[in-house]
């Protein structure tokens, strides 16, 4: 038996495994409440650790499997277990793409979202990002007396997992990786820590270190010449306590710019904004919102629209308005606009859709529309589609319970779903990424 008692003590109890839950924790019952456990898998019987219990459950702590799944598989990463970004590593690929797409189906189910003919939603099967594609992560940083850790938290919880391979990460994401810890020794000192947001660009490596301490002399002499032995393309700076919105990041060391590609249209992100987190699911996304709106046949809207991800690629066939929060990102959007000749089928807006949502007679000027909110959703934006004349509708989400509940309101409003392909960008993790297309 591969698990052997980690640690003992506390209440303990003999339970089967009956499911996988949202997050992939194994699920079983005690005492007539669910208890979830990390690491286990349905069919399993385990002897497990209950803390924390809560109305809604125990969180249950795997000490011991007295019989495993046949759909258990070896960890492929060293640091499986302590790392929590890879917690389903454990189970078999065919047994993993069945409960991520089930759990579409599942958030649909309890928001009563049908398919197109009454009958279950026509949701594709699950196209998973090849290992080793991650572009896009957010590390922590923590000075110990020797050294300084970088890489990932537990799961659920504060201790800091050191990386030195990842199976997620570009390979030159990790290569990067002991040549930054080291730099920041310059920065941390007993005990602080950073958070670093790596980015693989198209043309080099984007570091953005947010720390309480600014960097002294010796802390940007070590990371430039980190930049220049590396190749990085730009490092930056800013203290943690300030969103990137309230303060521009500072400079420590740019080679040159860095961009990504939207289609064939360059884009220069600002450090730290929001991109996909791989080409690759990018490319699926963006090939399933252009083949949906390019034959509208009059303008578009992408709200939510980040840097431009979708507006690029569909601006190629009609007008796209793209409205934003963040600043910063618009400028970067409208930038490539004007360096690009797209101003003018391009207009860029930064406005908040949770309180400012474009009302319905608005939205009627638009043929399609594109969102693509963070986890919440966007229900004041699904509220104001459901009372609008909109043709087509394709909503990008990160999250299959926010999804449902807006795709419950437009249908309500009279729109169908169509369909919904789940795009797995986070691999042996519960978290999805899914794009949908309604239609009225
Ligand atoms: C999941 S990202 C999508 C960005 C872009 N569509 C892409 O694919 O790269 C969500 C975007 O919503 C923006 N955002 C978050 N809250 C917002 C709000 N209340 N109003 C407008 N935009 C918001 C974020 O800044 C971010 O760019």
């Amino acid at each position: 038996m591969r698990r052997k008692a980690r640690r003992g003590g506390g209440k303990q109890a003999e339970l089967t495994i009956e499911g996988l839950g949202a997050r992939g924790d194994g699920v079983a019952q005690h005492d007539g409440r669910p208890v979830f456990v990390p690491f286990a898998l349905p069919g399993e019987r385990a002897r497990v650790k209950l803390t924390g219990a809560k109305s809604a459950g125990y969180k249950g702590e795997l000490i011991e499997l007295l019989s495993e799944s046949a759909d258990r598989v070896e960890p492929v990463c060293p640091h499986y277990g302590p790392c929590g970004g890879c917690t389903l590593q454990h189970l078999a690929p065919e047994a993993y793409r069945t409960w991520k797409r089930q759990q579409v189906l599942n958030a649909l189910q309890r928001e009563g979202v049908r398919g197109p003919d009454g009958g279950e939603p026509n949701v594709a099967e699950l196209t998973v990002v090849p290992a080793g594609t991650r572009r896009r992560a957010t590390l922590t940083a923590k000075a110990r007396r020797d050294g300084v850790d970088l890489g990932f938290h537990g799961r659920e919880s504060h201790v800091l997992e050191h990386i030195t391979t990842c199976y997620v990460l570009r390979p030159r994401l990790v290569e990067v990786l002991p040549g930054l810890s080291n730099a920041l020794r310059h920065l941390l000192k007993g005990g602080e820590s950073a958070s670093v947001t790596l980015l693989d660009a198209d043309n080099g490596v984007d570091v953005l270190v947010r720390s309480h301490r600014p960097p002294g002399l010796d802390a940007r002499q070590a990371l430039a010449a980190l930049a220049e032995q590396q190749d990085l393309a730009r490092v930056t700076w800013l203290p943690i306590e300030l969103d990137p919105e309230e303060i521009e990041a500072e400079p420590v060391s740019i080679r040159r710019p860095p961009f990504v590609h939207f289609g064939e249209i360059a884009v220069e992100p600002e450090p730290g904004s929001f991109l996909q987190p791989t080409a690759e699911g990018q490319t699926a996304l963006i090939e399933a919102v252009t083949g949906w709106l390019k034959d509208a046949g009059g303008p578009l809207a992408d709200f939510y629209a980040g840097c431009g991800t979708f507006t690029f690629p569909l601006a190629r066939y009609q007008p796209v308005h793209a409205v934003e929060g963040e600043r910063a990102a618009i400028a970067s959007l409208w930038q490539a606009a004007r360096r690009n000749d797209y101003a003018g089928p391009v207009t860029a807006e930064v406005r908040d859709l949770v309180e400012e949502p474009p009302a319905a007679e608005e939205l009627d000027t638009f043929a399609g529309v594109v969102f693509d909110p963070p986890r919440a959703g966007a229900k004041a934006l699904a509220r104001e589609l459901a009372d609008s004349r909109v043709p087509t509708v394709v909503a990008v989400s990160c999250n299959a319970n926010t999804f449902a509940r807006d795709a419950r309101l437009l249908v309500e409003g009279g729109y169908t779903l169509a369909e919904v392909r789940p795009i797995d960008q986070f691999p042996w993790s519960g978290h999805l990424e899914l794009v949908a297309r309604f239609h009225r």
